[in-house]
């Protein structure tokens, strides 16, 4: 039985690769542009709090993203109440940069954890505002929930904290969001490396978002390669179905027919 994979849509656009990837902390703007290239994927977010926006020609971060290839998806890094987050993605739309948001309100300095109360408020705004809304938040299905009832266009559950490169903290919490809620689901933040990326796609999420785990990697390029493998290969297993895991052993040839 061969089975057919669905395409990977967002708000009405169609993607070929499920791997969306940051701006941040990469050695050099020339190496993050050679890992957006190696990793394939066709989105990219940045941090519109840390654009310097007085930067000109290779000094300015943008002229060092391919916006032919990959689509921006400014983000609220750094924003900690609705109201800052709110102005940040209108600050974005005044740029050009774009009206889709990584919708990012942070509870506190040391977790990074999303305040989800001020997410949800930022979100109602914005979604009446026309943008088109992908909030970052915790593992909790209820709170996924009340996302895509407001409007949301994806839910993006953390893995871990981010930059903390700890993994799916907690898969069955993923596995019961992708049940609940009928938009896209996006994890984003705490994948540390490839074999992470492989499980949220077995966990069957539509796509995974990282930023650390590539810029802080000792080769990021080869690290970018290995994530844009992982993500499809764990997007294969996710559809082919992994085997029941037993308690026991199972022979792996035929008991029948044996040579005496
Ligand atoms: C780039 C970005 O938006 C991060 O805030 C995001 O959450 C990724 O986290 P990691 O750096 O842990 O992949």
């Amino acid at each position: 039985m061969s089975t057919q994979d669905t395409p990977f849509t967002l708000a009405g656009v169609t993607f070929q690769s499920r791997l969306i990837i940051g701006t941040g902390k990469y050695p050099s703007f020339d190496i993050m542009k050679r890992c957006h290239e190696a990793s394939g994927a066709e989105m990219v977010t940045v941090a519109v709090r840390r654009l310097d926006l007085k930067a000109q020609g290779e000094a300015s971060l943008m002229n060092w993203i391919d916006t032919q290839r990959m689509r921006l998806l400014p983000n609220t890094a750094l924003c900690y109440t609705a109201e800052d987050a709110v102005r940040t993605c209108r600050l974005a739309e005044e740029l050009g940069m774009s009206k889709w948001v990584k919708l990012e309100v942070l509870g506190d300095e040391k977790t990074l954890y999303p305040d989800v109360e001020e997410t949800l408020k930022a979100a109602r705004i914005l979604v009446k505002e026309g943008f088109t809304v992908l909030p970052y938040t915790t593992d909790d299905p209820i709170s996924a929930r009340k996302l895509a009832d407001v409007g949301c266009a994806a839910v993006m559950p953390l893995a871990a904290p981010i930059g903390s490169g700890l993994g799916i903290r907690n898969p069955h919490n993923i596995r019961l969001i992708r049940e609940l809620v009928k938009i896209p689901v996006i994890v984003d933040a705490g994948v540390g490396t490839a074999s992470d990326a492989a499980i949220a796609m077995e966990l069957g999420v539509d796509a995974v978002l990282m930023n650390t785990a590539i810029a802080g990697a000792k080769d990021p390029v080869r690290m970018a390669v290995a994530m844009r493998k992982a993500v499809e290969a764990g997007r294969d297993a996710f559809l082919a179905g992994r085997i029941p895991r037993k308690a026991y052993a199972s022979a792996s040839s035929p008991l029948e027919g044996l040579v005496e």
